[in-house]
């Protein structure tokens, strides 16, 4: 793939996913708890759906999917006994090789159930990181999942699975079926070091990110950020209005790359438009950290467009859930504009009904109903993009004497050129339209020769 992996003699791609496709399916139980008091905004139904659907995700046989009422977290396994014994006689009777528990487990607790049920237990967020495993492609996705899992395994100790041990081979740093015991200790020193590397590689990948994006700034080009929850239609919309064949699928985190085209605004102006990964209710916030880099294109943004599936019950909690992603990333509607993608309107039964008792989540700019798969609304959203970015910026008249080539210079480089005068022999006028971004700078440079402002 590229020179990291003989670089350290570290097996290639990052954690490696332990199915073996030429050998049966793995065959899964999934419990989801329903905790009481828990105030969590989902439905426990809805909760339940994308479980699966996150097992779904990177093919397990799903056999059983339970939800279990826990009148009170056991700290020990969590579920209560009675339940554990239950799930221990399921797990022989239906010859299951792995369960998925819909919680985050202490490590204490992931064991004891392990030791109780016979077989490999793994909680929400171990799911969510061998489905970034198994989906990350470049080098920047493979060193960013590689970091969450260490971090996430480094307070583990992961017991050895053996029938997934033989099925993966060895020196995986997955943790599915992961190193044994007695390797441990050694191993978590082997973690250190690794992490120390991977996040000096990172801040290399990110150095280069920053400069892509520097030029881009000079280019005055402004961002439109596409976000929201997994499987909204991002990569759909993203497709539609660029016409690029970025994977989009009916599949929890089918995106993990951040992807960027320039699409052209219906009155000209250009944007760089960015597909970017999906978020979920209790996104690891190893995660979250790791995939820093990759989402600085959300944080820098100019515009971010949060794409609802507006037709899935649970699409409010959902909206809430990315808005807390966002703002870990210190984005929200006080930072960067947000635009509301209701998608998927073409799945309503009654439309106007539908939109009619449907409200934005959080402060948001405006809000437009789309369908990424009829095109319905797509037009107005680039319309409403266009005039989202238009009631930012600002067109300036200025006046530039021939002396100050170099602000000749930054105005071509930092703002759009809309007219430019013919030269006199004082200088020449020019139209500029500014964008928020450099606005001080430009009213710095440009002090006292400004002759008029439109918004
Ligand atoms: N009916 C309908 N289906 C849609 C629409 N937009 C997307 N979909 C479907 O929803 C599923 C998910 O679409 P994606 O575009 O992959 O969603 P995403 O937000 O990029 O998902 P991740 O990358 O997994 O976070 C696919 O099966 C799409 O065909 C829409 O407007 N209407
Ligand atoms: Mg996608």
């Amino acid at each position: 793939m590229d020179d990291f992996d003989e670089e350290d003699g570290h097996h290639a791609g990052g954690p490696k996913p332990y199915i073996d496709r030429q050998e049966q399916p793995t065959r899964v139980g999934l419990i989801c708890p329903d905790v009481r008091g828990n105030l969590s905004s989902h439905s426990i139904e809805a909760r339940q759906a994308e479980f699966e659907g996150l097992a779904e995700a990177i093919h397990l046989d799903v056999i059983f999917s339970e939800v279990l009422r826990v009148r009170e977290v056991r700290p020990a396994t969590y579920l209560g006994g009675g339940q554990v014994q239950t799930i221990a006689d399921r797990v022989k009777s239906d010859k299951l090789d792995l369960l998925l528990v819909d919680a985050p487990l202490t490590p204490i607790q992931q064991r004891n159930l392990e030791r109780e049920t016979g077989t490999k237990v793994l909680d929400r967020t171990a799911l969510i990181l061998e489905i970034f495993g198994e989906r990350a492609a470049t080098r920047e996705g493979v060193l960013q999942v590689e970091l969450a899992h260490l971090n996430y395994q480094k307070g583990r100790l992961v017991r050895s699975w053996t029938h997934l041990e033989r099925q993966r081979g060895s020196g995986g740093t997955g943790f599915m079926g992961g190193p044994g015991e007695t390797q441990i200790e050694s191993d978590r020193r082997q973690i250190t070091d690794r992490i120390v590397l991977l996040e000096d590689r990172l801040d290399k990948v990110k150095k280069t990110r920053a400069q892509q994006r520097a030029q881009r700034t000079r280019a005055a080009i402004p961002v439109v950020a596409l976000v929201g929850y997994t499987n909204a239609g991002k990569s759909s919309l993203f497709n539609r209005l660029t016409g690029a064949g970025v994977f989009a699928e009916d599949l929890l985190f089918a995106t993990l790359d951040t992807t960027v085209r320039k699409i052209t605004l219906p009155h000209g102006r250009e944007v760089m438009l960015s597909d970017t990964v999906g978020f979920v209710a209790d996104l690891p916030h190893d995660l979250v950290a790791a995939f820093r880099a990759t989402l600085e294109e959300v944080t820098d943004a100019d515009i971010i467009l949060h794409v609802r599936d507006i037709a899935n019950p649970d699409n409010l909690a959902q909206g809430h859930d990315v808005l807390k992603v966002l703002e870990e990333l210190g984005v929200s509607g006080e930072t960067t504009p947000i635009v509301e993608v209701w998608n998927k309107i073409d799945l309503l039964g009654d439309q106007g009904q539908a939109l009619a008792s449907a409200s934005p989540v959080g402060r948001v700019a405006a809000a437009m109903p789309v369908s990424a798969v009829t095109g319905q609304g797509v037009e107005d959203l680039l319309l409403l993009i266009e005039k989202t970015l238009g009631e930012q910026s600002r067109t300036y008249q200025v006046h530039v004497p021939h002396s100050a080539g170099s602000d000749i210079g930054w105005l071509h480089s930092h703002a759009e050129v809309i007219s430019r005068d013919e030269p006199t022999e004082q200088g020449s006028g020019f139209v500029v339209r500014v964008d928020p971004r450099h606005k001080t700078e430009f009213l710095e440079r440009f002090n006292g020769r400004i002759e008029g402002v439109e918004s």
